[in-house]
């Protein structure tokens, strides 16, 4: 099959939690949609580097290696790290497969490219002295005292939604696969790549070795966007527009907001840590890195209107 590159910009989208659900069969149903809406962007001639979130899906692998292993005596532990590498493959798979069927549909003559990706953290980074990332399914407090107890692992309380185990969250500092990456995508390729911010992995002088931690996504895709200077990072969620004053009666959309603005917001405490904080300083340290460039935060439904700017929160430099 020949392929087309698009004319249009260059877009680094990372999608969250709700583009792909919890379960296989929740995931597979909900990425048909997802799809779409990543190939609106690419009918338009965008040409899309896509990431995505894998709090649930590596927790829910990790975890059933783990219930498996202590109750048959035969399977083995699943390392994390590694659990983190099979989230990939699978969230990869399923999107891959969804964004193909789609194009096939359109008949468009484009392909996709996965890359199971690493990225190099820092040994010293404070965020291992400290987990914050939920992983895993939501549990009650006495499920998750019980399982802490039986596992070793920490679980925290998440947001007033319920108890989840949580592993350290480090910075990426580099993505090893970047250059292969580079290649896929300026050969016209849909890149699903950096999955759940890629696995954590330290660098040796001659070797590489991976974490058991989960690096933010957004982070992940930011530094991604800057390093190929693309001209967007696009972080789809729930919402179509980021606020201020979230959930109060006074909420107020915000259009768009330079650097200096959305530091104010922050240190007004406008946007919630875990949720919406890591988004909005995601978007600025690629503004920060790469001044050319525009992120956009919106909803997945509303990615393509949002890019030909008629609705999200844009953040400038
Ligand atoms: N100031 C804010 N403006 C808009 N949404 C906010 C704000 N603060 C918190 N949120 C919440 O943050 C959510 C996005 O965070 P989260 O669900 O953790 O992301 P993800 O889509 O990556 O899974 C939104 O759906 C919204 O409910
Ligand atoms: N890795 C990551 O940021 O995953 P979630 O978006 O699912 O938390």
């Amino acid at each position: 099959m020949p392929y087309q590159k698009g004319t249009g910009k260059s877009v680094v989208v990372a999608l969250g939690g709700n583009a792909l659900g919890n379960t296989p069969q929740e995931q597979y149903e909900l990425v048909q949609d997802t799809a779409k809406h990543i190939v609106d962007m690419v009918a338009e001639g965008i040409n899309v580097i896509v990431t995505h979130g894998n709090g649930p899906q590596v927790g829910m692998i990790n975890n059933a290696f783990a219930y498996a292993s202590a109750h048959d005596g035969k399977t083995p532990e699943m390392p994390f790290p590694e659990a983190g590498a099979m989230s990939q493959g699978y969230i990869g798979y399923h999107l891959s497969q969804a964004v193909l069927s789609e194009m096939k549909r359109r008949g468009i003559m484009r392909s996709t490219a996965n890359v199971v990706t690493q990225t190099v953290v820092y040994p010293d980074d404070p965020a291992f002295e400290n987990p914050t990332k939920p992983v895993g399914a939501f549990l009650t407090e006495e499920e998750a005292k019980r399982k802490a107890e039986e596992t070793g692992w920490t679980y925290k309380e998440d947001a007033g939604r319920g108890w989840r185990q949580v592993v350290a969250s480090p910075k990426p500092r580099r993505i090893v696969e970047s250059d292969a990456i580079r290649d896929l995508f300026e050969a016209g390729y849909i890149v699903v790549c950096t999955g759940g911010g890629g696995v954590p992995v330290f660098e040796h002088d001659d070797t590489y070795e991976g974490v058991p931690a989960v690096i933010d996504k957004d982070r992940s895709a930011a530094m991604m966007a800057a390093t190929f200077k693309a001209d967007m990072l696009v972080i789809l969620t729930a919402v179509d527009k980021v606020a201020v004053n979230f959930g109060r009666p006074d909420q107020a959309d915000i259009d768009v907001m330079d650097a200096a603005q959305a530091r104010q917001y922050i240190e007004e405490g406008q946007f919630a840590p875990g949720s919406m904080l890591p988004k909005v300083e995601a978007c600025l340290e690629y503004v920060e890195a790469y001044p050319q460039g525009r992120a956009l935060i919106t909803s997945l439904e509303k990615a393509a209107a949002g890019l030909r700017g008629e609705t999200g929160t844009i953040i400038t430099a």
